[in-house]
């Protein structure tokens, strides 16, 4: 049987702006309060995922989040009608407005955390939605999320969907963003690597001093048990707590792996030997560790370039290939490693850039943008196919952002009331394109 790695990616909402709402991410904080432009940032990752589906790769979209989000604010005190909850809010507590408006559910490496049917005992590919309780805004997301997923993966013989665990800062949880499954093929076993940020029941253990590291370990270790893995197909292994307060607050920042390949900063991880020589024990295949040293790319720069939230596919002719954003063109260390790196005889051979910057203002890059779901062709076939891209659907999707997005959007604009009838009528439509059914609260 055939195996697939697919990726998802989120379609970013019509409420996409710059509200500096991610404290320990560098690019959210220094672009608060710019004009963003949803039209545009719906149409570079539209364009991301099409250059997918043309490279011969599955490539799946997966609907955005209702926003403003006046549940929550109704659920906090605002009342009144929907323009009034709005007014009161932008008066009393304008930062709550902000958290209950932001199109971060674009970046679908935070949906969930997913390990596919080679690794689960019950042979289901398994899905937990993260709980993001790190951040207000994206706190607001798990459960829009699970029946996003519900309606995307809607088929119980081959998909296992989990709530999303407790909301309290012990189970912190990022979903795939600290999560990178490594594997000889996609459909054999594979070693699941966890890397989380702290210890929540050990004040002891090391942590960052400055931001917050946003997944523990209780929660990985939760959603492996909660995925049926076995010990030996785990790994659980800390972020270098030094990284995290530079601006590194998602592993998916310093490393990205992919089959045999883990592409990784010298920097990221604590006790890295020890823990690259379990990884090779529990592998049943040679292991390519592909490091990037401080002297040919700091820490800073990384963060800069996202040159580590690129995806590393494998292309159908078995060549990988990495799609970084071209920011990482534009920086010079970045740029002059990766044309090293296809000459120096990895698995990685090509390097394919995208615009994503829309994106990128908010600190999220071409790997933000996606969830990975290994599958076989059972399962593929068994994916609500209106949610897969082909020429149509590009077409339509892109038709949609057209009638629907603005091209500017400010902080301030967030309080308009037009928006949410904009936003409402845009989803509603997108439901009967990907033919979701009724995943919104407005819809229930
Ligand atoms: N690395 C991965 N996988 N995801 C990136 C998520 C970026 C997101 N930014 C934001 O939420 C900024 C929103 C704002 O400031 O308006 C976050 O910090 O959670």
């Amino acid at each position: 049987m055939k195996h697939f790695e697919a990726n998802f990616d989120g379609l970013v909402g019509p409420t996409h702006n710059y509200a500096g709402l991610s404290f320990g991410n560098v690019a959210s904080f220094s672009n608060a309060a710019q004009t963003s432009n949803p039209k545009a940032a719906a149409k570079q990752g539209l364009q991301k995922a099409k250059s997918l589906a043309d490279l011969g790769m599955v490539q799946g979209v997966l609907a955005p989040q209702e926003r403003p989000d006046l549940y929550t604010l109704r659920r906090i005190g605002f009342s009144g009608s929907d323009a009034e909850v709005l007014q009161k809010a932008v008066q009393q507590a304008p930062a709550l407005l902000n958290a209950c408006c932001s199109a971060s559910s674009m970046w679908t490496a935070n949906a969930a955390t997913v390990s596919p049917s080679a690794d689960t005992r019950d042979g289901k590919v398994h899905f937990t939605p993260a709980n993001l309780v790190d951040k207000l805004h994206r706190s607001i997301e798990p459960v829009t999320t699970g029946h996003i997923l519900q309606a995307t993966f809607n088929n119980d013989r081959h998909f296992k969907h989990h709530q999303h665990l407790p909301e309290h800062a012990s189970f912190g949880d990022e979903g795939a963003a600290n999560h990178t499954r490594l594997c000889a093929e996609y459909g054999h076993t594979g070693v699941e690597l966890f890397v989380y940020g702290q210890t929540a029941t050990n004040p002891n253990a090391p942590k960052p001093k400055k931001y917050p590291a946003r997944q523990t370990l209780e929660a990985s270790q939760a959603v492996a048990r909660l995925h049926q893995l076995e010990d030996e197909s785990c790994v659980f292994m800390q972020q270098n707590p030094d990284v995290i307060d530079q601006g590194v607050f998602h592993n998916d920042v310093i490393s990205v792996g992919n089959q045999n390949v883990l592409f990784y900063h010298e920097q990221a991880f604590l006790n890295t030997e020890a823990k690259f020589d379990e990884i090779c024990r529990k592998m049943n295949t040679e292991m390519h560790f592909v490091k990037v040293a401080t002297s040919q790319v700091s820490i800073d720069d990384a963060v800069r370039s996202y040159l580590f939230n690129t995806q590393i596919i494998t292309l159908p002719s078995g060549e990988m290939a990495i799609i970084a954003p071209t920011n990482c063109q534009e920086n010079p260390a970045v740029y002059a490693y990766l044309n090293e790196l296809v000459t120096l005889g990895t698995p990685i051979k090509k390097v394919h850039y995208y615009d994503v910057k829309q994106s990128m203002q908010n600190g999220g890059g071409p790997a933000c943008l996606r969830l990975r779901v290994a599958m076989n062709e059972q399962e593929v076939a068994a994916v609500n196919q209106n949610t897969l891209m082909n020429d149509g659907l590009f077409t339509r999707l892109n038709t949609w952002v057209d009638k629907h997005y603005r091209d500017q959007l400010t902080v301030s604009d967030l309080a308009d009331p037009q928006l949410i009838i904009e936003s409402r009528t845009a989803l509603d439509e997108l439901t009967q394109i990907l033919k979701l059914g009724s995943v919104y609260q407005f819809q229930r």
